[in-house]
């Protein structure tokens, strides 16, 4: 991956522990907004991701491309692409159980992806540094083993719940996340 100085650890960056309470192994992580593009099953063209957790600090997921995703014919489009893995990278620092955004995304497009592939996706943390973590992903095509066709690295930034209340829909996120308080 070639990222950015923006997108690797600084040193005495520290790498995650899985928390007490984190998903057992192998169990689906669900969806975090039923809406999302990402991973939201009401979504009518969303990409449908459904992750799981092998070890509690790693995510992987399966996003197989479809009619609606496409940008040249019969080839996905990058934008969707780079979706799969903000929500793959998304889905893995939901882990540590703190609301984290995306501050940067970078994106290597290795392979065109054909419609009806499947790419297995993986997300793993590369450390963490007071509110800013840093994370990396991949989607190998048609096999968990199979070749990269896209890679990415990202810094994702601590933010409070009120994040989304103040900027999004909280009576959306009140009618999901009943765990949540929103405004504390
Ligand atoms: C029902 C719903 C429930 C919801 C439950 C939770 C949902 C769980 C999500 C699951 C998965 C979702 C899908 C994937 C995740 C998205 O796609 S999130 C959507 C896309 N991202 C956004 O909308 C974020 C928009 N940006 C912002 O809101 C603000 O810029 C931020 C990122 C919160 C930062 O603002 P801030 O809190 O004021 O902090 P700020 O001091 O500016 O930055 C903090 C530090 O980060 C650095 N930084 C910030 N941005 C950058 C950047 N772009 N480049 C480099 N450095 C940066 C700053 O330089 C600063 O560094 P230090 O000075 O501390 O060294």
């Amino acid at each position: 991956m070639t990222r950015s100085a923006i997108t690797t650890p600084p040193p005495g960056a520290t790498l995650p522990e899985p928390l007490p309470g984190a998903p057992a192994p192998g169990s689906p992580l669900g969806s975090h907004y039923s809406r999302c593009f990402g991973c939201g099953d009401r979504h009518p063209t969303g990409l449908h991701l459904s992750a799981v957790t092998p070890d509690g600090v790693t995510v992987t997921a399966e996003f197989t491309v479809g009619e609606a995703h496409q940008g040249a014919p019969g080839l996905a489009h990058g934008g969707v692409l780079a979706a799969a893995m903000d929500e793959v990278i998304g889905m893995s620092v939901w882990l540590f159980q703190r609301p984290y955004v995306t501050g940067r995304l970078e994106t290597d497009y290795l392979a065109p992806v054909p419609v009806g592939t499947t790419l297995h996706l993986r997300a793993w943390c590369t450390g963490m540094s007071g509110r800013k973590a840093y994370l990396e992903a991949e989607g190998r095509a048609g096999a968990p083993d199979g070749p990269v066709a896209v890679r990415a690295a990202a810094l994702f930034i601590e933010v409070g719940m009120e994040h989304f209340a103040e900027h999004g829909d909280a009576q959306a996120i009140l009618a999901e996340h009943h765990e949540y308080e929103v405004n504390p």
